[in-house]
């Protein structure tokens, strides 16, 4: 008899999709997991005979696939959750959203809103995520602490915030940060300069030396709306992309938000450059920003992935909800039923986002190799019966609600449908708190 293998899980279950090239879905296959990475994909009867492990897991009817990526969002947004709504984006921001902020964000606001994120998002299959927000060190810090990946951006603005003083203090803050966690499997910092319109030639200038110098991403809300390209016309004489272009800003390292505005030379620029799209369809909706036009850009080869952005423009964060509303809308805007096909959907979801924040050599797909972050999907119940094909069924039936187990770097984050490490009858006290005083304060 041959010699078994010890490996410290193996977990099985009716369907695989690893999400590496072609979308395979793999029949009744295993994940052997050892410390915090995969070390095999095999048949479940192979497994049984070539491994010993210490925890095994048969999850029946179920699916298992890469965690999925939310490529942007602003995660302590959840306390704003349904503040100022049927409104457009600069109504909503300017008139609910700002003043919300300057009143009360501060670290410990940071703290209990990116938990309440945390806990949504891994309890609809979210394992990675890209937040935005005020006080990063606080967002690294609660995602390491709720062991969720995190690429957190610090925001880099011209004006004074709750955060810092201006956009050397930014820098300075941000950089600090970087250095903290330069040795994190789960955190890594990114550039945040808000929009082309809250920033002067210089920050940007400044944000593309230093991104260079020390190699990281840069993240930004770019091409929301026509009102903004229109205004950087007027402004700058020039629309916003190629500004950003000019300044040194468009590179395989930038993350461009929303684009809801492509014309040619956008898609130009998109194309020569190498920078990302991060799609928000729900919050393009709700606004009335706008559309990407996501088919045009994957058919021009750009990496275009998926957010939510934050909650209070979603106004939820669950990325099974946001792939169907990418693929419908996709389709719609495009008047073509073949547009936005869930497979393309899906990689948005997952490795696109990956390949967007630099960090697809360690996950965004299941492969030996790669971290052993994991979701189970359940796919048994009556609601989603029958079930022909499951990637299609992933992206237009299926609910964050589904979700019923997750690991992030092979540690477990939730099981059959229960969060692992968070105390949520003490963070719902906490949100209600807020929700007094954010309501009191919104009325005035
Ligand atoms: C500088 S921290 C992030 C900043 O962005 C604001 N925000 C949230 N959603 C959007 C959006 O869709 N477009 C532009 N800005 C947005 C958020 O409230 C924070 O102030
Ligand atoms: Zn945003």
């Amino acid at each position: 008899m041959s010699e078994t293998a010890a490996v410290d899980k193996l977990i099985s279950a009716r369907w695989v999709l690893p999400m590496t090239n072609d979308g395979t879905v793999l029949d009744n296959h295993s994940i052997a997991i050892t410390s915090n990475r995969i070390t095999d994909i095999c048949p479940t009867e192979t497994a049984r005979q070539k491994y010993q492990a210490q925890e095994t897991l048969d999850l029946g009817n179920q699916l298992l696939m890469p965690g999925l990526i939310n490529a942007h969002g602003h995660a302590a947004m959840t306390l704003l959750r349904g503040l100022g709504n049927d409104l457009p984006l600069m109504e909503w921001l300017e008139d609910h959203i700002w003043p919300a902020e300057g009143r009360f964000v501060d670290e410990e606001f940071v703290s209990d809103g990116t938990q309440l994120a945390i806990a949504e998002m891994l309890r609809t299959g979210t394992t990675c995520f890209s937040d935005m927000y005020f006080f990063p060190e606080t967002v690294a810090e609660t995602a390491q602490n709720h062991g969720i990946r995190v690429q957190a951006c610090f925001p880099v603005l011209d004006f004074p915030t709750n955060w810092g003083s201006g956009p050397e203090d930014y820098f300075q803050k941000g950089l600090a940060l970087h250095d903290r966690v330069r040795n994190s499997n789960l955190v890594t910092i990114a550039f945040g300069p808000h929009a082309p319109y809250t920033n002067s030639d210089e920050p940007l200038k400044r944000t593309a030396t230093l991104a260079e110098q020390v190699d990281l991403p840069i993240q930004i809300h770019l091409h929301e709306t026509a009102g903004e390209v229109q205004d950087s016309i007027q402004n700058h004489g020039l629309r916003p992309t190629r500004r950003l272009a000019e300044l040194g800003l468009m590179s395989p390292r930038t993350q461009c938000v929303h684009m809801t505005q492509v014309d040619e030379h956008d898609l130009n620029l998109l194309k020569e450059t190498g920078a990302h799209v991060l799609h928000c369809p729900e919050a393009n909706m709700k606004l009335a920003s706008g559309a990407c036009p996501i088919q045009m850009l994957m058919d021009a080869g750009v990496n275009v992935a998926l957010g939510t952005d934050g909650a209070a423009s979603n106004n939820n964060l669950d990325m099974f909800g946001e792939m169907q509303s990418a693929a419908l809308l996709g389709k719609l805007s495009s008047m073509d039923a073949g547009a936005a096909k869930a497979i393309d959907i899906l990689r948005m979801a997952t490795i696109n986002g990956a390949c967007a924040m630099g960090i697809d050599d360690r996950v965004g797909s299941l492969e030996p190799g790669k971290q052993a972050d994991i979701i189970a999907v359940d796919l048994g119940d009556i609601l989603a019966q029958p079930v022909y094909d499951p990637v299609p069924h992933l992206v237009y039936n299926t609910n964050g609600r589904q979700v019923t187990h997750s690991w992030v770097a092979g540690e477990p984050r939730l099981i059959q449908g229960e969060l692992q490490r968070m105390d949520l009858h003490g963070l719902r006290e906490r949100v209600q708190r807020w929700q007094i005083a954010i309501n009191e304060a919104d009325q005035h």
